[in-house]
């Protein structure tokens, strides 16, 4: 019988491919390290995010393959991550120093639930072992400071803006700073150097995500992102209802014309269960994010629930995945967290994108 060793190993794994990414876990450079004594066999893998959604099933094709190998008793996969830096590749937009990826979250309409999923998101991401900012760019109405409190009030060093910290996550917003009504009567020009300014000012420090919470629509925030940084992508947050999902599209489509990818959709209050018969109750209508994610090729994410401890903990500076993290509402965001990830590291693997023109805004 041939000798087991860590070369056999690696060929037996060869064809073992990333789920999402389509290529060999070898050629991608995520087996660190294969130990052999007797007849176990330790693999170690290195993902490309701690939020992976596919970890269990890279774990079995993992073990089924080794354990092919003769001579193979026993195999143990361990799991280490590193976030791959996605966005990069235009030459005329200069990333964050320290932050790999950029994730905006962006709505055609207010109320539809953003700001709630952008905080979800980031504190699920965090949960998960990822290093996560969150900077609210809604300048006009700062809710960020209200749905995460503050455990650290974010501080000014040497000309530097130290984010706040909350629940694991950098964070930074307008409303720590300013009274938010009056933020509300800024306007083009004050805005744009707002957001520039938070983008250059703030020390964000080393970050695997960082999630900005973008006003709704597509305005002078908007463009004046897209044309400061190298987005990584962007989440679409809509209800099901078709007047949300019209403009959850012109959004989408404000994206791919400035070539960000779109890593999907989050459909938020997509249904409500009944907590006394556990009726289930589409009341903003179904099936609205999947029509609209099928037409246009990008995932739907997730489905939220409408669940009132969302907004009660909202209310009260307490996200719901640290409030209730049990609840099916905490795995709902859990899992568009891990989903979004996953997309991010496919962008992270695909070759760097070409600049694009620069727009002017619309008035
Ligand atoms: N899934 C949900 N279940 C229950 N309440 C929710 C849910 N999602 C959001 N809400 C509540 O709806 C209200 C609006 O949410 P949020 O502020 O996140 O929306 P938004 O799209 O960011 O709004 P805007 O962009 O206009 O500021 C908040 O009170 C929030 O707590």
């Amino acid at each position: 019988m041939s000798e087991l060793t860590r070369e056999r190993v690696l060929e037996a794994l060869r064809p073992v491919q990333d789920p999402e990414l389509h290529r060999s876990l070898v050629d991608l450079g995520m087996i660190k390290e294969v130990t052999i004594e007797g007849a176990s066999v330790r693999v170690q893998v290195e993902l490309t995010t701690p939020a992976c959604p596919l970890r269990e099933r890279i774990r079995e094709d993992v073990e089924r393959a080794v354990r092919a190998l003769p001579g193979v008793q026993t195999v143990e996969v361990g799991f280490s991550s590193r976030v791959r830096a996605a966005g990069t590749g235009l030459p005329d937009r200069q990333p964050i120093p320290g932050v790999k990826n950029t994730i905006a979250v962006a709505s055609g309409k207010g109320g539809v639930g953003k700001s709630t999923v952008a905080v979800n998101l980031a504190v699920a991401l965090a949960q998960e072992g990822a290093t996560v900012g969150l900077l609210d760019a809604d300048v006009y109405g700062p809710s960020i400071p209200l749905m995460l409190g503050a455990e650290e009030q974010p501080g000014l060093v040497d000309n530097k803006i130290i984010p706040g910290r909350a629940y694991g996550i950098a964070v930074m917003s307008v409303g720590y700073i300013l009274d938010p009504e009056k933020a509300l009567i800024w306007r083009g020009p004050l805005v744009s150097q707002l957001i520039r300014q938070f983008l250059s000012d703030v020390q964000w420090g080393d970050l695997d995500y960082l999630v900005i919470d973008l006003p709704p629509g597509t305005g002078d925030v908007q463009l004046t992102l897209v044309q400061t940084i190298p987005l990584s992508g962007a989440i679409i947050v809509t209800t099901p209802q078709d007047v949300a999902l019209a403009d959850a599209i012109k959004g989408l489509q404000m994206f791919r014309e400035v070539k960000t990818p779109v890593l999907g959709i989050v459909e938020n209050m997509s249904y409500f269960v009944c907590p006394h018969c556990g009726h289930v109750a589409e009341i903003f209508g179904s099936g609205g994010g999947e029509r609209v994610a099928n037409k246009y090729g990008v995932p739907l994410l997730g489905q939220i629930p409408i669940d009132p401890a969302v907004r009660e903990g909202g209310d009260r500076g307490v996200p719901v995945v640290v409030g209730q993290p049990g609840s099916s509402t905490a795995q709902a965001f859990r899992e568009a967290a891990r989903q979004a990830a996953a997309r991010l590291s496919v962008e992270a693997v695909k070759k760097p994108r070409k600049p694009v023109m620069m727009l002017q805004p619309k008035r």
